[in-house]
């Protein structure tokens, strides 16, 4: 089909945006994509792609501390923790900007080459649905240089308005502060100013056990640093797999990470050459650095939403159905602003569904029983489908089996001592309805569950693949076999 007589609008140039802009184009559509500060959105330049880039640096340094386990040393030079191999923070930190930089000049081509016109500029709606942006670049957290401005700002603050067949908000969200800890920027920080840090924190107090939390706490702990993490609730990682998120809590620990559970943080302020965090019981727990990772906000208010009819929940969420509809009509929205489930890759499926229904091409609607996603800790958490909650909780009839993986024999070869896989199948037909793994890459081992989650396959079906001897893979069909022997 071709939509060359439609236009699209984007406001945001993240993973929501950008992959909509993309699809709309190829499908004729003329299409501007309004970004005020970089493409890539949040993701590319200060959440999701440079915290991966930190983390493998940190398992890289792990690999050092693992390698007298396997008979590795290293004569007269020395492993983290020891002096010798140390993380230089500027050096890595330089490394992931570049890189978070190269991958939104790669989206700023891709956009070009398919016709997509960007304005580099802030949009809003008018109450009759028309765009307003207002052109000029903010600053980036990243660190990233700001577009230079005209001498005569007049012109790069010109007023552009809009009409498009299509309006896709996908605004995204920022870090939630706390009243009482305002980010300075240089030691009480969000997420988003890490990447300008100079000196590896001596001791870091990571606020928030949550998935962005657990990850730049291992990270951390990964590049040298001590590291404190104060969780809120029973264990880290409340909303994932309990079994798993147990794992990492103990990992956390065994190396030496201070977890303070049951910790609800009131308040931080400096003092000295660090931070002090008083906990809302009156405790305090002093570090170098302290890192917010609360939850976030999404960006959505001043901007002429609820004005145009576009309805907000009320946690400020652009409220969407499964084809990304708001309730204003020719306005969609896509990603971290509709509080769906926070993913890069549900914002882009978002964003794609949203121009396809707008301009009559076929479209599913989003379903979120096949999402696979991974909280990289190491051990990694991926999951997919449905969960133990799910199950213990009545939702769905399954059953499933775990398997440790320190049994698996590529594991005891890899010296592998800590993760599962674990499988669910519905009682009865016994197919395939989700999976945890609990691994160093579970990220990539998660995706056999995910291709029989997505195909409807039985554990039969499952078991009856090949998988190579040895190796991990060998546990997830050995899994799905005493799920057969389960279901008889
Ligand atoms: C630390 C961290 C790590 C993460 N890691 C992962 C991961 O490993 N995998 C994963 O799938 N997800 C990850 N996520 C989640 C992922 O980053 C988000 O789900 C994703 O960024 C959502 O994309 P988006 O397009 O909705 O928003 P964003 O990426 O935030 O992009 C929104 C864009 O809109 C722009 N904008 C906002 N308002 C306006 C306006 N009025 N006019 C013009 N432009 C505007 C912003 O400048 C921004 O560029 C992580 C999140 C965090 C915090
Ligand atoms: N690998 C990935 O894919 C990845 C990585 C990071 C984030 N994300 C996405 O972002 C979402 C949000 O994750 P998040 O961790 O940023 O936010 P979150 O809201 O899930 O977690 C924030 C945590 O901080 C705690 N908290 C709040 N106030 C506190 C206080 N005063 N003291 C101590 N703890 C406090 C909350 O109880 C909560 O557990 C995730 O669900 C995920 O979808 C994905």
């Amino acid at each position: 089909m071709s939509a060359g007589n439609k236009s699209v609008v984007v406001i945001g140039g993240g993973p929501g945006g950008y992959e909509a802009a993309l699809a709309a184009a190829q499908l004729g559509a003329e299409v501007t994509v309004v970004e005020r500060s970089g493409l890539g959105g949040a993701a590319v330049l200060t959440d999701c792609v440079p915290s991966k880039a930190l983390i493998a640096t940190a398992d890289f340094m792990d690999r050092f501390s693992a390698a007298k386990r396997i008979g590795v040393h290293f004569d007269g030079a020395q492993v983290p923790g020891d002096q010798g191999v140390t993380a230089h923070i500027a050096d890595v930190n330089s490394r992931i900007l570049d890189l978070a930089r190269a991958q939104s000049r790669d989206i700023a081509e891709r956009l070009e080459s398919a016709g997509v016109e960007v304005v580099q500029g802030a949009g809003s709606l008018l109450p009759d649905g028309r765009v307003q942006i207002v052109e000029g670049v903010d600053e980036v957290d990243s660190g990233e240089e700001p577009a230079p401005h005209d001498e005569d700002c007049e012109e790069a603050q010109a007023r552009r308005e809009l009409e498009a067949d299509l309006v896709l908000v996908s605004t995204g969200a920022r870090p939630r502060v706390l009243e009482s800890a305002k980010p300075d920027g240089e030691r009480i920080l969000t997420w988003q100013q890490i990447w300008d840090l100079q000196e590896l924190p001596e001791h870091l107090v990571v606020i928030g056990s949550g998935v962005t939390g657990a990850e730049l706490a291992h990270a951390y702990l990964g590049l040298g640093c001590e590291v404190t993490l104060i969780s809120s609730r029973d264990r880290v990682l409340p909303g994932e797999d309990a079994d798993a998120a147990n794992v990492v809590e103990e990992v956390f620990r065994r190396r030496g990470m201070t977890v303070l559970n049951r910790s609800r943080a009131g308040a931080v302020r400096r003092e000295g050459d660090g931070v002090v965090v008083t906990l809302e019981d009156g405790r305090e727990v002093q570090g170098s650095h302290a890192l917010l990772a609360v939850g976030s906000i999404p960006n959505t208010s001043d901007m002429g939403l609820e004005e145009a009819g576009v309805r907000l929940s009320p946690s400020g969420h652009v409220e969407v159905d499964r084809v990304s509809r708001t309730s204003a009509p020719g306005v969609y929205a896509a990603g971290d602003c509709t509080g769906v489930f926070p993913l890069a890759s549900i914002a882009a499926m978002q964003g794609r569904i949203a121009v396809a229904h707008s301009l009559g091409d076929a479209v599913a609607p989003l379903s979120l029983g096949k999402v696979s996603s991974n909280i990289f800790t190491d051990p990694e958490i991926a999951t997919v489908g449905v969960s133990q909650a799910d199950v213990d909780e009545g939702r769905v009839d399954a059953r499933a089996v775990m398997l440790p993986l320190t049994k698996n024999p590529r594991a005891k070869m890899q010296n592998l001592q800590d993760g599962f896989v674990k499988i669910f199948a519905r009682s009865g037909s016994a197919t395939i309805v989700g999976g945890v793994v609990v691994a160093p890459r579970a990220s990539e081992l998660i995706f056999p569950i995910a291709l029989a989650v997505a195909n409807r396959l039985n554990v039969d079906q499952f078991s009856a693949t090949f998988t190579v001897y040895p190796s991990m893979s060998g546990s997830l069909s050995e899994a799905a076999r005493q799920l057969h022997e389960i279901a008889d």
